[in-house]
């Protein structure tokens, strides 16, 4: 394995793998030995940033445009005195030097006296756009507590409120009046090494509908645990947000709302829009990895994308994986067979129907057949059992699993449905808060040992039930997972599936070998290595999911799945990955994450180089 070392380089300026900033004091030997390129960063190296070092060098007033001024804030009470000097900030902050445990300290302090969810959102987007490395510094270290702070249930809200508390810029916005233009909108947007975009519509906002443009919420977020969780460079993400308008009347009324009050556009417009879309970004960012989330019907797009761009869908593919990742070791203790699967899912959208695909394929690979494997689900939309003979046209996307053993019968309940199939599994993934009643809870009790249970619909009030409810209406029996966070009931953690265990893997492994395609193998590995993860004390646990405290690390592992299925299905360009051990890969992964508390450090020491340069400078004058 080629040692991963920093070194002291004579010449200036390089690149930081780890920070992708010209760093005159580092590279990465390596890197420059293997002939491998910057991954993460790998865009950024060539874009220009080695130009603005220079213009720091020579200017120190010019540090405010350079990108480490960028990324810590010159205001950081951790500033030694010689930064502070050099900065000119010195005066202008608190005398005392701080450490990181105290500036922590302080926000934990902070977020504990705000008085709602709300509340603490803002206060960690104000903390986020003053202080970027400490907003990830803190938010790495307590990702359990944080989280649900900046992820669902909170950004639901959020989103529902989005017109109120907004404050300031944090994404880009494209409009449908931009159409023929967006590749010149896309050019305002201030990064050059862009290498990730979470693009919404807004048109189904978890399961809280249409918020129009208002789900900006959504992007931010998830490209903040893209950095939290796979380390990503917050300065690579794009939160995009489209303006397609939004068939949400109420928000077009609003006089507070930010975007078009156009009713939705049609689905041959939307195409229109983002093939130019598609076209723009990957034009200028060539390799960007492209996110759809939260579309209200993303099937059409990811049929039209996903073999030409490298982009995936993730409420259809991510949260496929992430269900089955929890469902291979649910399957593991309950020890039913494939073949007498039975599983009733309510809820036939994008992620409910993404969910049973990848299950399918997993039935398949323990022995049945594309035929058996199909006919293990039951899925259930607003007009209930989904059949052949149903009387409505059913949507594309439904017809696979549309049932044709039902003679006739039509079954319009939950309830009934359960009583009809007897299932060994219950999704939820329709939007509906409560629909998993205590009746049949304690119906899936009666009918297996260890039912599955999975209410995935987020934010918390959409969940179909809770863990509290799971647990007493199947005697502590359930097997659970929910998509949003539930506290402990009686000693018993519950498991969360939501697909932020993975997506920041599969982002990390298509970016780092470089795929051109996000394929189908790449999200099923990403699955079956997230079932790996978990420790043995966890598995002692009987969890499903490993603890989210390790999702770093989780993320390699899921990383390492995608590169190795990429390399499999031979669309990664990250040749020299290829001759890596598996220990290699991971600590070549590991290198090139985004860490908040090295950085820091670096940025320091680039910091007082730069101030130790120009004592020399001034010297000689
Ligand atoms: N846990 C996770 O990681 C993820 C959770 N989700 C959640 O799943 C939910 C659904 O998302 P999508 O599938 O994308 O939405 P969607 O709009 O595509 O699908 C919703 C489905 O629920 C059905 N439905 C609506 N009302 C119903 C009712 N009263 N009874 C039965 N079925 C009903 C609809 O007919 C439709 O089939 C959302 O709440 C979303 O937050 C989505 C992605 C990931
Ligand atoms: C988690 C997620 O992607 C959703 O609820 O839509
Ligand atoms: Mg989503």
């Amino acid at each position: 394995m080629p040692k991963l070392a920093f070194r002291r380089a004579p010449s200036y300026p390089t690149f930081s793998t780890r920070t992708g900033r010209a760093l005159p004091s580092y590279t990465h030997s390596s890197m420059a030995r293997d002939g491998i390129t910057n991954g993460v960063n790998g865009v950024g190296a060539s874009n220009g940033v080695a130009p603005m070092a220079n213009v720091r060098h020579a200017h120190t007033h010019h540090v405010r445009h350079t990108r480490v001024a960028d990324l810590s804030s010159d205001f950081d009470t951790s500033h030694p005195t010689e930064v502070r000097k050099y900065l000119r900030t010195y005066g202008l902050t608190p005398p005392a030097v701080e450490s990181f445990q105290t500036q922590a300290e302080r926000c934990l302090k902070l977020l504990s006296l705000k008085p709602t969810p709300i509340d603490k959102f803002q206060y960690l987007t104000h903390l986020k756009a003053t202080n970027v490395h400490l907003f990830y510094r803190l938010l790495a270290e307590n990702i359990k507590e944080l989280t649900p702070l900046i992820y669902t249930p909170t950004v639901g809200e959020a989103c529902q409120k989005w017109s109120e508390i907004y404050t300031q810029p944090e994404g880009m916005y494209l409009s449908f009046d931009d159409k023929g233009h967006l590749h010149s909108v896309i050019q305002n947007w201030p990064k050059h090494n862009v290498e990730i975009t979470v693009v919404t519509d807004g048109s189904r906002i978890l399961g809280l509908g249409d918020l129009g443009i208002n789900g900006m919420g959504i992007p931010v977020g998830k490209l903040s645990l893209y950095t939290a969780c796979a380390g990503i460079r917050p300065d690579a993400t794009l939160p995009l947000t489209l303006d397609l308008g939004t068939s949400n009347e109420q928000l077009r009324n609003d006089p507070l709302y930010m975007g078009s009050r156009r009713p939705k556009v049609s689905a041959q417009e939307e195409q229109e829009f983002l093939d130019e879309m598609m076209a723009a970004l990957t034009e200028r960012w060539p390799g960007i990895v492209i996110q759809f989330e939260d579309f209200k019907n993303p099937f059409p797009a990811l049929e039209r994308y996903r073999d030409h761009y490298t982009c995936f869908n993730d409420d259809i593919q991510g949260t496929g994986a992430v269900i089955l990742g929890g469902f291979i070791n649910a399957v593991k203790r309950t020890g039913v067979a494939a073949k007498d699967q039975r599983a009733v899912f309510l809820g036939a959208g994008s992620a409910g129907v993404g969910v049973a695909k990848q299950i399918v394929e997993f039935f398949m690979r323990e022995g049945l057949t594309e035929d058996q494997a199909r006919k293990c689900f039951w899925l259930v939309d607003s007009k209930g059992l989904v059949t052949n003979d149903r009387g409505d046209k059913l949507a594309d996307h439904k017809i696979y699993f549309s049932r044709d053993d039902n003679d006739g019968k039509q079954i319009k309940s939950l309830a009934d449905v359960v009583e009809y199939v007897k299932p060994t599994i219950l999704m939820g993934l329709s939007t509906i808060g409560g629909a998993f009643t205590p009746e049949i809870l304690t119906r899936m009790s009666e009918l297996n040992a260890h039912p599955v249970i999975f209410p995935l619909s987020n934010p918390s009030s959409q969940s179909e039930c809770t863990f509290a409810d799971a647990m007493k209406y199947t005697k502590s029996t359930c097997l659970f997972a929910s998509g949003s966070p539930f506290p402990d009931y009686e000693g018993q953690t519950p498991g969360q599936g939501n697909n932020m265990y993975v997506f920041p893997g599969i982002g990390l492994g298509t970016i780092l070998s470089k795929a051109v395609n996000v394929t189908q193998e790449m999200i099923y590995a990403s699955a079956e290595l997230l079932s790996t993860s978990l420790t043995p004390e966890e598995h002692a646990k009987g969890w499903l999911y490993p603890d989210i405290a390790r999702i770093r690390d989780v993320s390699v592992t899921v990383a390492r799945g995608v590169i190795r299925a990429a390399q499999a299905s031979s669309v990664d360009r990250e040749l020299a990955l290829r001759n890596l051990s598996d220990e290699q890969l991971d600590e070549y992964i590991r290198e090139r994450m985004y860490d908040p508390k090295l950085e820091k450090l670096l940025v320091e020491e680039e910091l007082l180089h730069l101030v130790k340069s120009m004592q020399g400078v001034e010297h000689k004058l």
